[in-house]
């Protein structure tokens, strides 16, 4: 697991280290395991630090101690070294003066910082880390547009400047970095977009400092592989669970057709499909237990551990009945239900139902709709810059467990202390028309398989990035976690691809393990 911490958490657990160390040992710690970093990308792109050009961008804080710092021990090892102080008389004192006695150079004028920059080849972001409030200033910006004109490969020291560490938003213009080494334990906004798009790769650097549970964290291979289900010996299909599709409608069977493809790759025993569009599941699923008298609801369809209700259902009167039938009291509260697309929008008409086990996957344009059901008014625009406060929010609103998909999906749990989980697969081919179905069929198939809401979503949204990436790529496995989106060989995808691509996710996931 990756783990984040707020802003206030890191503070606190470095203010405890701090009062035990002496005096600087801690920034000792970051800028050693910064300027290491910094040497590994000047070897692979200078062929080494020896006469390599480095800026530093350095702010008022301790962020640019840091920067000055490693710079210094670039500096030590021959690099031309130039800060760019963007307040010297707050510059840190004895950072200055460390940068100073091993050769290093500094400028305050901006052309000449613009000139550094343009023949650098690595530029370090210390302008602010985590005590950054608001954008970055008006000052900033010239280094900051050279610095991205530039071929210098650019380092975030701890965060990319102007990325909120708490939430990843960033108001106005950041900084966009190749690589962030980040200290201590990751910060939520480096996990989740916009944040995470402008840090590039994020490499931690332990400085030993001791932290509570997390505010945000990321499964990675190893969490996904001990939490998908396997079957043993004794399992036969009902045991591994079957799952309950309501979905499609005269006007749109396809959606039926991909939540039931995934659901059937999602890891339960069996999909049993209840809607208007049974011929089509039919016809491309034999396997589909499509049970006698189906039409008249999810009632009567048999058992089921958890249920899939909304994608391609319309807004009609068979919509609206076959959500009351999945809300009615009387379907066993203790089977999970997913909701998703048009099940969302009617839901959002009526207002927060809670029930247990309840998973909505709605998109951001469809969080929207749920706000405003709960009367909290908000756009698309800022649900998509701000996803972990608004999955939180609607997760509160609503007393169940929230996917947000998007460009990051983020998945909250109702209890507003646990942490959001963050995921960091896919790639952006996966906005295409109905590969939000395959990720609800596949999301309803773990639940049904038993896995909580929390981890089902978070699962499901993993597989779902892999198995995007996968097809992708022309059927070759994609990589672990955290690989930045839009990376070459990649190309357009359909939905049914995803689908199909799922068993390879899987594999590539449990065969690592
Ligand atoms: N606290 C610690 O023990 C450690 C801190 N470290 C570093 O220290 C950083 C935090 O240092 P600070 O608390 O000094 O804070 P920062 O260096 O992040 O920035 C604080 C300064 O920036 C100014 N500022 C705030 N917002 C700004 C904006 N938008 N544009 C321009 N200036 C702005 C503030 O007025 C303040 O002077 C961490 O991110 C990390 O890099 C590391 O050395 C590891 C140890
Ligand atoms: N830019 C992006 N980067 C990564 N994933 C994306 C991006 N845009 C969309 N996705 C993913 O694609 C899926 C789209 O789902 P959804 O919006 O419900 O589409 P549909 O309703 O057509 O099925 C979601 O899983 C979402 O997270
Ligand atoms: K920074």
């Amino acid at each position: 697991m990756r783990y984040a911490h707020t802003v206030e958490q890191v503070r606190a657990a470095e203010g405890a280290l701090l009062a035990r160390l002496p005096e600087g040992a801690l920034m000792q710690r970051a800028a050693a395991g910064l300027a290491a970093t910094c040497a590994g990308l000047l070897a692979e792109s200078h062929g080494r630090v020896y006469g390599s050009r480095v800026v530093l961008l350095v702010g008022s804080g301790d962020n640019g101690g840091d920067a000055l710092f490693a710079g210094a021990r670039l500096a030590a090892r021959g690099a031309r070294v130039c800060a760019v102080l963007l307040a010297p008389e707050q510059a840190h004192r004895a950072g200055l003066a460390a940068l100073r006695q091993a050769g290093g150079v500094l400028t305050e004028d901006q052309r000449d910082g613009c000139a550094e920059i343009a023949r650098a080849d690595l530029v370090l972001d210390g302008i602010v880390g985590i005590g950054g409030r608001g954008g970055l200033r008006p000052g900033a910006l010239p280094y900051v547009r050279a610095a991205a004109e530039a071929d210098a490969a650019v380092v975030a020291v701890d965060l990319p400047s102007g990325v909120d560490a708490d939430t990843g938003e960033v108001s106005g213009e950041a900084v966009r970095a190749a690589v962030t080494v980040t200290f201590g334990t990751h910060k939520p906004g480096l996990l989740v977009d916009p944040g995470a798009e402008h840090a590039g790769v994020v490499r931690l650097v332990p400085i030993g400092i001791g932290v509570p549970p997390p505010a945000a964290e990321a499964l990675q291979h190893a969490d996904v592989a001990a939490l998908l289900p396997r079957p043993t010996g004794e399992s036969d299909k009902y045991r591994r669970g079957v799952v309950g599709v309501a979905a499609g409608s005269a006007r749109y069977p396809g959606a039926a057709v991909l939540a039931v493809s995934a659901a059937l790759h999602g890891g339960a025993g069996a999909v049993r499909y209840v809607g208007a569009a049974a011929a089509a599941v039919v016809a491309a699923h034999p396997e589909t237990l499509v049970s006698e008298g189906s039409a008249q609801g999810l009632k009567q369809a048999g058992r089921v551990q958890a249920w899939v209700v909304g994608p391609g259902l319309a807004d009609g009167e068979d919509a609206v009945r076959t959500l009351d039938q999945a809300l009615d009291a009387a379907l066993d509260p203790d089977v999970p239900l997913l909701l998703d697309a048009d099940a969302l929008r009617l839901l959002a008409r009526r207002g927060p139902a809670p029930r247990p086990g309840l998973l909505l996957t709605p998109h951001a344009g469809e969080a929207v709709a749920l706000l405003a059901g709960a009367g909290v008014e908000a756009t698309r625009e800022q649900v998509e810059a701000a996803r972990l406060r608004y999955a939180r929010q609607l997760a509160e609103l609503y007393g169940c467990t929230v996917l947000l998909k998007g460009s990051t999906t983020v998945v909250a749990g109702p209890d507003p202390a646990g942490p959001v989980r963050v995921n960091p697969t896919g790639t952006p081919w996966l906005g295409t028309a109905g590969s939000g179905d395959v990720l609800s069929g596949l999301a309803g198939s773990l639940l049904a398989a038993g896995l909580a809401p929390l981890d089902a979503g978070s699962v499901a949204a993993y597989l779902h990035g892999l198995a995007g990436r996968t097809a992708s790529l022309g059927g070759a496995a994609a990589g672990a976690g955290g690989v930045p989106a839009g990376v070459g060989g990649e190309g357009p995808i359909s939905a049914s691809e995803v689908a199909a691509a799922l068993p390879a996710a899987w594999r590539s996931v449990t065969d690592r393990a």
